[in-house]
């Protein structure tokens, strides 16, 4: 069993809360953060964006601690281009609905403490607030502001927070520690770069749906959760709200991104920025890396297809540094070869988005499916030829191949992590024979032809084919857990960042007014499932596979969206 892997299973029995002051949580109404956050209690900032829809000096002065709000961010997949991103050539990724949560709650003033609870890693960690190296983060030259594009992280600073790190898990085995100081690092970095030594004590509670050092981001996830609870604490974004017009979101979004992307750093050396910008603004996007200092090509791909997607986990945790790193290595060694291929790679990503992006793309013509589907395959021999898969994820492969079920590369940073299939509509030959082991689809890799998947059938035969669809995915799913994989059921290009405040959801349960998530509450949900029933998202599907409705009470920036719509 992994490391990773025996953390989270271990993670899932709740620990016993920080104690938390008496909060007064409102129910969920349509106020936004900004206008419901006491003012007295919070840093004045600022704002450049539109100002608050009521002045600060009408706000509601009476309530002595500010209610515990959430944020949520997703993970995401890397549909094409993982790796040749982080060399500057053009990637697209999607969020996807496995989410990371994190519960903000306010302690009463004598505490001068700031507390991280990461029950995933077994994490919990309290630093003082007046013991924090401010003065280092506050020097001019150092001082950055909210809105300001951070590309690098700063070495002096670093060097100020290692003190504060070495005191996190001194005492567990290494590979442990590094997981807990990479978290515990871009927590502080971030809090120290946007708070002040004013801040309000508060506890900070993080769980995840999402597996850890899997390639669906979930580093990123959990970046961007981070960076908008502060830049919500601090008063620097606006909403969110219905009605917000679509620029004003996406600045807000810009504005999380922008130092989630610091906070992927302090994990991650040299991220791409791919992942946070997908898990900030949710759907898909066509990313791309202009080089120091200068703002990366992002492209929303709002027309991107709601694919039918397979997502296997090899279970094999491995870390997007070392795979980054072994990239860099090849490059370094063969140069113009390693180079031909990430430009191969790049090329696959600007042909998926042609396609994408055309006027008469038609997401469910059998030709669009298979132009993508051989890119996926095209992309995933590539990332073969860079090292970074793994055998069992070239096992997967083997599996699936053998159905005819899809097309399927690795995601993500490989090394082991998860397989991606998009699945065809109709499996490939319908030779399949049911044996006692479930169904076998007699398949030749060859046999897909255009003429096969376009020609007209007859109802009958779709109906059979959905059916014999359906009998290969669940005899899949059984070879694939008695192998050891765990697959997942996930939606593609779904919302981005989202905030609960206060952090009051209805939850059906009679409590009037909502029920509080307080902190305790939130540890005590058991697993994905739990989690995602307290405070997921999305309510609760009845049956599987059901488009799931946002729940009341979350709200998105969502610049897509218009007032009209
Ligand atoms: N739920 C969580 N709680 C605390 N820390 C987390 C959590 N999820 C991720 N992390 C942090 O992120 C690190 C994993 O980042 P890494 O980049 O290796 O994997 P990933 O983001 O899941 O995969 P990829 O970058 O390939 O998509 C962990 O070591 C930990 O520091
Ligand atoms: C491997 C990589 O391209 C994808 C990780 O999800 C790294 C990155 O973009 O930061």
């Amino acid at each position: 069993m992994s490391m990773t892997g025996s953390l989270r299973r271990k993670a899932r029995k709740a620990p016993a809360a920080v104690k938390e002051g008496v909060s007064h949580a409102t129910p969920a109404s349509d106020q936004s953060p900004i206008d419901s956050m006491p003012a007295q209690l919070l840093p004045q900032v600022p704002q450049t964006t539109a100002p608050p829809s009521k002045p600060a000096m009408q706000r509601k002065q009476s309530s002595p601690m500010m209610p515990p709000f959430m944020v949520s961010a997703p993970g995401k997949v890397i549909v094409y281009g993982e790796h040749a991103v982080v060399h500057m050539k053009p990637a697209i990724a999607a969020a996807i609905s496995l989410r990371s949560y994190l519960h903000v709650s306010f302690l009463s003033k004598s505490h001068r403490t700031v507390t991280i609870r990461f029950p995933d890693i077994e994490l919990e960690h309290t630093w003082n607030i007046d013991e924090l190296p401010w003065d280092a983060f506050n020097t001019p030259g150092k001082k950055k502001h909210y809105y300001d594009l951070v590309t690098a992280l700063d070495p002096e600073l670093m060097a100020a927070i290692q003190p504060h790190l070495d005191t996190v898990s001194p005492k567990l085995p290494e590979s442990i520690r590094k997981i807990h100081h990479s978290s515990a690092c871009s927590f502080l970095y971030l809090f120290l770069s946007l708070a002040s030594r004013k801040v309000s004590p508060c506890v900070y509670t993080l769980r995840s749906t999402i597996p850890l050092r899997a390639g669906l981001g979930s580093s990123a996830s959990i970046s961007v959760c981070i960076s908008a609870a502060l830049l919500l604490q601090i008063r620097a974004l606006s909403g969110p709200h219905q009605d917000q017009p679509p620029q004003e979101s996406e600045l807000q979004i810009e504005r999380i991104n922008r130092w989630a992307f610091v906070g992927e750093m302090c994990i991650h050396g040299n991220p791409s920025g791919i992942d946070n910008t997908v898990a900030a603004g949710g759907k898909a996007v066509l990313y791309q890396r202009q080089g120091q200092g200068k703002p990366s090509r992002i492209v929303p791909l709002h027309s991107f297809p709601e694919l039918p997607l397979l997502l296997v986990n090899t279970r094999q945790s491995r870390s997007t540094a070392v795979e980054v790193a072994k990239v860099a290595t090849l490059l370094t060694n063969h140069p113009a070869l390693t180079e031909t291929i990430l430009d191969a790679i790049g090329q696959i990503t600007e042909s998926a988005y042609k396609l994408i992006t055309a006027p008469d793309f038609d997401p469910k013509s059998h030709a669009s499916l298979k132009y993508l589907g051989d890119l996926v395959t095209i992309n995933h021999g590539l990332l073969v030829s860079l090292g970074v898969s793994h055998p069992k994820l070239e096992r997967i492969r083997e599996l699936i191949d053998h159905t005819g079920i899809g097309w399927t590369k690795l995601t993500g940073a490989g090394g082991g992590g998860c397989a991606i299939t998009i699945i065809k509509p109709r499996p490939t030959s319908t030779s399949a024979t049911a044996n006692g082991n479930g169904v076998h689809a007699e398949h030749s890799s060859s046999s897909e032809s255009d003429s096969e998947l376009d020609s007209p059938v007859a109802a009958s035969v779709i109906s059979s084919g959905t059916k014999l669809k359906h009998a290969i995915l669940d005899s899949l799913e059984v070879k694939l857990e008695n192998e050891g994989f765990e697959k997942f059921e996930t939606t593609l290009a779904g919302d981005g960042v989202g905030v609960l405040w206060p952090a009051v959801l209805h939850n059906g349960n009679e409590e009037e007014g909502g029920e509080e998530i307080d902190q305790e509450k939130f540890l005590r949900a058991e697993g994905t499932e739990g989690i995602e029933r307290l405070v997921g998202v999305k309510s609760a599907g009845i049956r599987k596979n059901v488009e799931r409705e946002v729940r009341e009470g979350w709200k998105f920036w969502r610049p897509w969206e218009t007032s009209e719509d």
